[in-house]
C-alpha cells in the first residue's frame, strides 16, 4: 500500500493530456463556461477603448479649475451634452466644460472630471465647487490592458468571469478542448439496474450512475459501458471496447484479492502495465491504476473497489485531478484540500488514511466540518446525502476530538452559510 499523495502524484505522471492543436473545437459563447480554453486570447483593442468618464458631471481642464472652491467657485461655460454612447463633437477650451455622463468618451481638451455633486449649474453655465485631483474619474485609455496583450492563456477554465472577458474583447466563438470520454463499467454476478425487483443477493448497480455523475459535472462525456458479469472473457471484451472508445476508463469492483476479482489480470492480458495495486486510504484501499496502449497515446485505467462509498472517496482523491489534468486544465489538479474546524469527534482505525464524510459550513469564523450521522462503512451510501466534503484522519491517528481544525477533501458544488 502506498501513501494517497504518492498516488495521487503518481497518477498525475501518468496522465497525458489532451492536444491543443489535435483535440480541439469550437463552441459559441454561450457553450463556453465550463470548457477549457485550448487556445489563449489576445484582446484586439485596449481596455478602457477610449478615456472615459467614472462619474455623472463635468470635463474640465484641470489648469481652468485648480483653484476652485466652495468660496471661491470657478465659473465655466458648458458647450455640449456627452451621454454614454456619444462621439463627443467639440473641443473644450479655456474657460469651458463639457456636461458628461458616467462611461461617455472624455471629449479632447478635458482632462479631468468633476462629480456633479461637486458643482452648480446656472442654464448654460456651470460653477466647479471643488478641484479635486488633475486627472480625477477619467478612465485612461489601454490602462486596464493593451491591444495585443494576452487577456486569457491556454488551459484556463471558463466559467463567468472568463465569459465576461471573451465577450468583451468580442469573441463569439471560442476555441477549447473537446471533452473527455470516460467510459465506466461495473463489474459483479450480483449487479443488477435499477428498475429491476431484487433477487437473493442482488445488489443495484448504484456506480454507473455516480460516476457518470461525476465525470459530467466536471466537464467530461460518460460513456456507460453498463454491467460487466464477473467473467474473463466478459470482462476482457468490456474492457477491449472501452479502451477503443474512450480516453479513460473507469471499471468498479473485482480488484481486492477475491476469487472473481479479475480486472488486474484481465487488464495484464491486455498488455497493459500496472502501477498501483493498494493505496493506504479508508475507503478506497483496493485500487488499480493501470495504462493501456490507446490510439496515440497511453490510456489511464482505473479499476476502482466496488463498495459504493470506496468507488466515490477514489474518483474524489485520484480520478478528479487525473480528469483535470486530462481535460487540459493548465493547473490546479491536485485533490482540493481545505482547513476546518469539526464539530463532531471523528474517529479512525490508524492504520490508513481515513476519510469521513459531511458538509461543510461557511461561517463568520470560518469553515466549519458536520460529520454524517450515520455508518461509515464503505458500503453504506445512504447517508451520503448532501456531501461536500471529506475530513481526513491521517496514518497513526485514532482520533480528532471536536473543535479542533481537520483537513477537508472539499468534493461539493456549492458552500452553504451557517
Ligand atoms: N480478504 C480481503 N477482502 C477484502 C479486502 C482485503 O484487503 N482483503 N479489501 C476490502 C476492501 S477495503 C474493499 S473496498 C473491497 C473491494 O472489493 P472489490 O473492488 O473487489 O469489489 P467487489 O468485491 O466486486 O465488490 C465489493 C462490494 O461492493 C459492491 N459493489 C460492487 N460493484 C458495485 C456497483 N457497481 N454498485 C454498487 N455496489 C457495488 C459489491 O456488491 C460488494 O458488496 O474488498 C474488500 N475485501
Ligand atoms: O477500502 Mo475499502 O474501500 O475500506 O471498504
Ligand atoms: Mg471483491
Amino acid at each position: 500500500m502506498i501513501p494517497a499523495d504518492t498516488a495521487e502524484a503518481q497518477i498525475l505522471e501518468l496522465v497525458t493530456p489532451l492536444d491543443s492543436r489535435r483535440d480541439v473545437e469550437t463552441v459559441s459563447l454561450h457553450d463556453a463556461p465550463g470548457r477549457i480554453l485550448s487556445a489563449s486570447v489576445v484582446s484586439p483593442i485596449d481596455f478602457p477603448h477610449w478615456d472615459n468618464s467614472a462619474m455623472d458631471g463635468y470635463a474640465v481642464r484641470y489648469e481652468d479649475i485648480a483653484l476652485a472652491s466652495a468660496t471661491e467657485p470657478v465659473e465655466l461655460a458648458v458647450i455640449e451634452d456627452i451621454p454614454a454612447g456619444h462621439s463627443p463633437q467639440k473641443s473644450v477650451a479655456t474657460g469651458q466644460a463639457a456636461r458628461i455622463f458616467t462611461g461617455a468618451m472624455v471629449p479632447p481638451g478635458a482632462d479631468t472630471i468633476i462629480m456633479q455633486e461637486d458643482t452648480e449649474r446656472q442654464g448654460d453655465r456651470v460653477k466647479i465647487l471643488t478641484a479635486g485631483q488633475p486627472r480625477a474619474f477619467v478612465r485612461e485609455r489601454g490602462s486596464y490592458r493593451r491591444a495585443g496583450d494576452r487577456v486569457l492563456s491556454v488551459g484556463e477554465l471558463v466559467t463567468a468571469t472568463e465569459v465576461a472577458i471573451l465577450a468583451a474583447v468580442q469573441r463569439s466563438q471560442v476555441a477549447v478542448y473537446r471533452q473527455p470520454r470516460v467510459a465506466i463499467l461495473s463489474t459483479g454476478n450480483e449487479l443488477v439496474t435499477p428498475e429491476v425487483e431484487l433477487q437473493p443477493g442482488q445488489i443495484v448497480d448504484s456506480n454507473q450512475y455516480a460516476l457518470a455523475a461525476l465525470v459530467r459535472q466536471m466537464g467530461g462525456i460518460p460513456v456507460c459501458l453498463g454491467i460487466v458479469p464477473d467473467d474473463p472473457a466478459a470482462l476482457k471484451t468490456a474492457i477491449s471496447q472501452a479502451i477503443a472508445e474512450a480516453d479513460m476508463i473507469l471499471s468498479s469492483g473485482g480488484v481486492s484479492v477475491g476469487d472473481y476479482d479479475y480486472v488486474d489480470q484481465i487488464l495484464s492480458d491486455l498488455g497493459a502495465t500496472l502501477h498501483i495495486r493498494a493505496v493506504a486510504v479508508k475507503p478506497g484501499k483496493p485500487l488499480t491504476v493501470a495504462t493501456v496502449k490507446g490510439e496515440s497515446t497511453p490510456l489511464l485505467y482505473f479499476g476502482l473497489p466496488g463498495n459504493p462509498v470506496s468507488a466515490l472517496v477514489s474518483f474524489w482523491r485520484f480520478v478528479a485531478p487525473a480528469l483535470r489534468k486530462l481535460s487540459g486544465q493548465r493547473h490546479n489538479w491536485s485533490a482540493p484540500f481545505l482547513l476546518a474546524r469539526s464539530r463532531h469527534d471523528l474517529k479512525a482505525g490508524g492504520k490508513r488514511e481515513t476519510y469521513l464524510w459531511g458538509q461543510l459550513y461557511a461561517t463568520p469564523s470560518g469553515l466549519e466540518f458536520s460529520l454524517a450521522q450515520g455508518s461509515h462503512s464503505s458500503g453504506n451510501l445512504i447517508n451520503l446525502a448532501g456531501t461536500q466534503a471529506l475530513a481526513v484522519v491521517p496514518i497513526g491517528a485514532t482520533a480528532i476530538a471536536a473543535g479542533s481544525m481537520v483537513r477537508v477533501l472539499w468534493v461539493g458544488a456549492d458552500l452553504p452559510g451557517g
